[in-house]
């Protein structure tokens, strides 16, 4: 595979977001803290992965941390202040479970590519991604118990059923450290890759993706978030049944028998068994 261009697509303080063909990739970009996240960082990986949501031409999304010492350290512990943590704002919020959320609704596959730390606020960025391949540097864990916060959302409950109640409450209780391999051992993760082949065995995954249906994907990932995400699952799905209704002959009659104030004619259309 020839070495990927990769331009810039905005401009941004603490993330960084570039694209090479059908390919975007969003950053995290403060090395100097392991790429932990302030409400900055989180509100541009927001406004970034919005605009591969809305761009027809993205097909999938990669995250992932500057250098290769971190994907990330989760929450910038220096700005955590009373109630989240506190931008120039001066509003204390925990603006990742948005970002979380958007993750998970955001109808193309997000592969998390990770090198080096993926800790805290961090991890559960990589967990809520719908694929993860890790470098061989790379180490998972939550610390929150050792620095007072937790997650009892995705990161407590999705965690659990990802990689099992026991070895969840044991990544909590006990918040150690876990290797790459140990990760792919317990389905934390998907791959395992050398350091120096990280970002090509993902784009070659991207590329592979990338062939495939964008609608079967798109339903795919709504079905398996249905099933985890309970009733705002269910919603997500139902508006890409919605979604897909909309364009179909029989969704437009109700439409235009409506507009043109006349009985819509449903009969016409064919019914599967
Ligand atoms: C990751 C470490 C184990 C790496 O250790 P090491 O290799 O020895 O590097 P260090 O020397 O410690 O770090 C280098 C440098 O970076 C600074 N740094 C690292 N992590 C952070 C951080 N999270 N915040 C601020 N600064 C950080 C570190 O101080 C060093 O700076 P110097 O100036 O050189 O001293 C280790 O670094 C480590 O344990 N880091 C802390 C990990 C951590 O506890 N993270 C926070 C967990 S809590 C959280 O993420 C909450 C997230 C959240 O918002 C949330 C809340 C509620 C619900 C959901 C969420 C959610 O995120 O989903």
């Amino acid at each position: 595979m020839s070495e990927p261009t990769w331009k810039t697509v905005k401009p941004f303080q603490e993330i960084i977001f570039e694209r090479t063909g059908k390919i975007a990739k969003i950053t995290m970009n403060r090395p100097e803290r392991h790429n932990a996240f302030t409400p900055v960082t989180v509100s541009e990986m927001i406004e970034a992965f919005t605009i591969c949501r809305d761009d027809n031409s993205i097909g999938v999304i990669i995250l992932t941390g500057a250098g290769d010492k971190a994907f990330s350290s989760g929450g910038d512990q220096g700005v955590r202040g009373n109630g989240g943590y506190v931008g120039p704002d001066h509003i204390a919020r925990l603006n990742v479970l948005d970002l979380q959320h958007l993750i998970r609704i955001i109808p193309k596959p997000v592969i998390a590519m990770v090198k080096g730390w993926s800790v805290g606020g961090g991890n559960i960025l990589q967990l809520v991604c719908d694929l993860t391949i890790a470098a061989d540097n790379a180490k998972f864990g939550q610390t929150g118990p050792k620095v007072g916060s937790f997650d009892a959302g995705y990161g407590s409950g999705y965690l659990a059923r990802v990689i099992g109640h026991k070895r969840a409450k044991e990544v909590w209780f006990l918040n150690h450290f876990y290797s790459a391999e140990e990760a792919y051992q317990m389905n934390w993760i998907n791959k395992v890759v050398p350091l120096a082949d990280v970002e090509t065995v993902t784009l070659e995954w991207c590329d592979e993706i990338l062939q495939k249906s964008p609608t079967a994907l798109r339903f795919i990932k709504a079905a398996m978030n249905a099933d985890t995400d309970g009733l705002a699952g269910l919603q997500q799905f139902g508006g890409d049944a919605t979604m897909l209704f909309y364009t179909t002959d029989e969704g437009k009659e109700g439409r235009d028998a409506f507009n043109e104030k006349r009985k819509p004619d449903f009969g016409q259309f064919p019914t599967f068994p």
